[in-house]
């Protein structure tokens, strides 16, 4: 594939991941390092290596890679019909409900086919990763894309090239993957194939008869993708005889323990051995190796280059970190696998438990949320809404989430403070210090800075206009404007990350009518003017209502904010006055009026065990209420801020 088309588009090499987060990056290619490959493709005779294809799935979210996965599942026979269902690979119930991809998930394909026109069939090993198509999630990308040699680059037919699009190409090309392009979505009566091939073709530089143009819905094309992964991609390569394997993902099992998705770069690992975690230098016994497909299958070993999950009994979650290299202990490899450069978390929010003792089963929850996602960080936190814990999230999305499974997996009720970035502060003594909850900043400093991201935003060209006009609101800052094809321009923009955290996402929809996309990756700090405006209830600061503003902006959203919060704060029985203060100017001012409602007053007569019944009810009505001092808040409320 003559690639020259990409370069100048990249141009996101730049963006340092300082702060602020976005996705991660694996630091080094573990490609590199090796030296013969066996021939792959068409050629390919024997088996084993030569006959195993790693490959992932990426493209802009909803473009169809669970769909696409799906019908690759029922052409190879995977699942009996029986069981089939729509996106058997989204196993978490979130998933299935919010129609998204979380989780990467890694399922065995066995794919025969006849080669050479002799009836002989050959048979061949698809290792297929269904990745997350959401910005939030594409740290889940890069992890994936370490593990293949190939990626199908999944393009909606009606929608064409998007933000997410070019973003997950970049991860899989600097990972030096094969892209196959994909036109999804061709059956529907919207999609306008010419235009978008045209696209593909400019932007990848292939030619057009390398563009599959399929159905993933109606299956038309889809056996052609096979043929294409086991023809383009390559079979994977060795470059050392010890065993070393890449732990792409790991998640916690209740009745297991620890189990770990791993690509096996060198060697093999079969159940008894005794391995070592490179990284943690943690050693155990291997109680188990397998692959999914999908169901767990287990296996007498994985061999070389091979995907599959290692079981090891482990109840320690550190002891086997995402990104960590296992090998053999009695005959180890000289060097770990490079493995992935640490997430970082682009929103901070205080998670507390509405009922204090649940504070320890907070902390098991998190720990094992965690094992399973490794961009999740959490440290204790002390505050007027009693013992939380500060979290880290790499989106709004993740955020709510994270506090979904939560409550839904450990069954707890939780209340996520409002959000913020991280900030640093220079203190008058000339110390930097990170600022991740507002009502940590001192009153004094010398200087505060907030996270900048560079955001690229594709619309088509009669929008262009109108993200102009959001993008300066946001206190944006142009650096250039390309077409990308006579219909559609890429916008780049340099934005503060607090401002597009919060609603830049609903109202870029809203202002283009859905056809704008956007992404973004971290561009380091810059100072700027920004305040603290404190949310007092009752007289009390509610610290996890304050929030970090710039200036001009500070009078109006403070404002907002008292007016939201007097109509989310349910009457008490007495009055509450709700303010907004600037250190010690108080900038806005509601009161929520006195009132409780009296749900038992119908039910006059004695029967007590209905009032009980009825009160229960109201009880458990006001799940998601924190009570801070003597007013009860619900959850919007501190949600209020980011939605102004
Ligand atoms: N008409 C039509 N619809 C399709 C096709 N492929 C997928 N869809 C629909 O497009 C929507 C999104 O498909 P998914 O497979 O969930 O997309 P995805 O890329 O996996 O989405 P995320 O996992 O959330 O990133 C679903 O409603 C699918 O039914 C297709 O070929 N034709």
């Amino acid at each position: 594939m003559n690639r020259k088309n990409l370069t100048h588009k990249a141009g996101r090499d730049n963006a340092e991941p300082v702060g602020g987060g976005g996705r991660i990056r694996p630091v080094n290619n573990p490609r590199e390092a090796t030296k013969t490959r066996p021939a792959g493709g068409k050629d390919a005779k024997s088996t084993g290596i030569d006959r195993t294809r790693n490959f992932c799935i990426i493209a802009h979210i909803d473009h169809g890679k669970s769909t696409l996965a799906d019908r690759l599942l029922d052409l190879t026979d995977a699942v009996p019909e029986r069981e089939r269902m729509e996106q058997i690979l989204d196993s978490m119930d979130i998933e299935r409900e919010r129609g998204i991809t979380i989780k990467a998930q890694a399922v065995r394909l066995v794919y025969r086919r006849e080669e050479n026109g002799d009836g002989g069939e050959a048979e061949y090993m698809l290792n297929l990763i269904d990745t997350p198509g959401h910005v939030d999630f594409s740290y889940e990308v890069s992890r994936a894309i370490a593990a293949c040699e190939g990626a199908l680059l999944v393009v909606d037919a009606s929608q064409g090239i998007q933000a997410q699009t070019l973003a997950n190409l970049y991860l899989a090309m600097e990972q030096d993957l094969e892209i196959i392009p994909v036109l999804n979505k061709i059956d529907l009566p919207v999609a306008d194939v010419e235009a978008v091939t045209e696209e593909l073709v400019e932007l990848l530089g292939v030619d057009e008869s390398e563009i599959l143009k399929i159905s993933a819905k109606t299956g038309q094309g889809v056996p052609e993708v096979l043929d294409a992964v086991v023809d383009r991609v390559p079979a994977p390569e060795s470059a050392v005889e010890q065993t070393r394997g890449l732990v792409f993902d790991s998640h916690y099992d209740a009745y297991r323990g620890v189990i770990s998705l791993v690509r096996l770069f060198d060697g093999e690992l079969a159940k008894g051995d005794r391995v070592q975690a490179m990284g943690s230098e943690e050693e155990f016994e291997v109680l188990e190796v397998g692959c999914y497909s999908p169901k767990p299958t287990a296996l007498p070993k994985l061999g070389v280059g091979e995907v599959g999950y290692i079981i090891a009994g482990l109840k320690d979650i550190e002891a086997l970190r995402v990104g960590d290299t296992v090998t053999k202990v009695e005959d180890p490899a000289e060097s770990v696998l490079p493995g992935y450069a640490k997430v970082l978390p682009t929103v901070y929010s205080g998670i507390y438990p509405t009922v204090g003792d649940d504070f320890e089963r907070l902390r098991d929850a998190l720990q094992k949320l965690q094992l399973n996602d490794a961009s999740l960080f959490f440290e204790p936190e002390n505050s007027r809404m009693g013992f939380g814990f500060r979290c880290g999230f790499l989106g709004l999305l993740h955020m709510e989430i994270i506090q979904e499974r939560l409550e839904r997996e450990f069954d707890l009720d939780l209340i996520a403070s409002s959000p913020s970035v991280k900030y640093e502060v220079v203190l008058q003594g000339g110390e930097t210090v990170e600022v991740t909850n507002p009502s940590d900043l001192p009153e004094v400093f010398e200087e505060i800075r907030e996270p900048m991201v560079r955001a690229t935003v594709i619309c088509p060209k009669e929008y262009v206009g109108q993200v102009m006009g959001l993008c300066h609101e946001k206190r944006g800052v142009s650096v250039g404007m390309e077409y990308i094809s006579t219909k559609r321009v890429q916008l780049t923009y340099d934005l503060p990350l607090g401002e597009i955290i919060t609603d830049f996402f609903d109202a870029l929809k809203s202002r283009t009518r859905g056809y704008a996309s956007y992404d973004y990756d971290p561009k380091g700090y810059v100072a700027s003017d920004l305040v603290k405006v404190e949310i007092l209830v009752s007289g009390d600061p509610v610290d996890a209502l304050s929030f970090i503003v710039h200036r001009d902006k500070a009078y109006y959203r403070g404002r907002a904010m008292v007016e939201k919060l007097k109509e989310l704060i349910p009457r008490q029985q007495f009055e509450v006055p709700v303010q907004a203060s600037i250190g010690k100017r108080i900038i806005a001012r509601e009161t929520v009026r006195a009132y409780r409602k009296d749900v038992i007053a119908k039910c006059y007569g004695g029967d007590i065990t209905r009032k009980k019944k009825l009160l229960e009810q109201q009880k458990a009505g006001k799940k998601r209420m924190k009570q801070v001092g003597n007013v009860e808040i619900p959850q919007e409320a501190f949600l209020a801020a980011i939605r102004i």
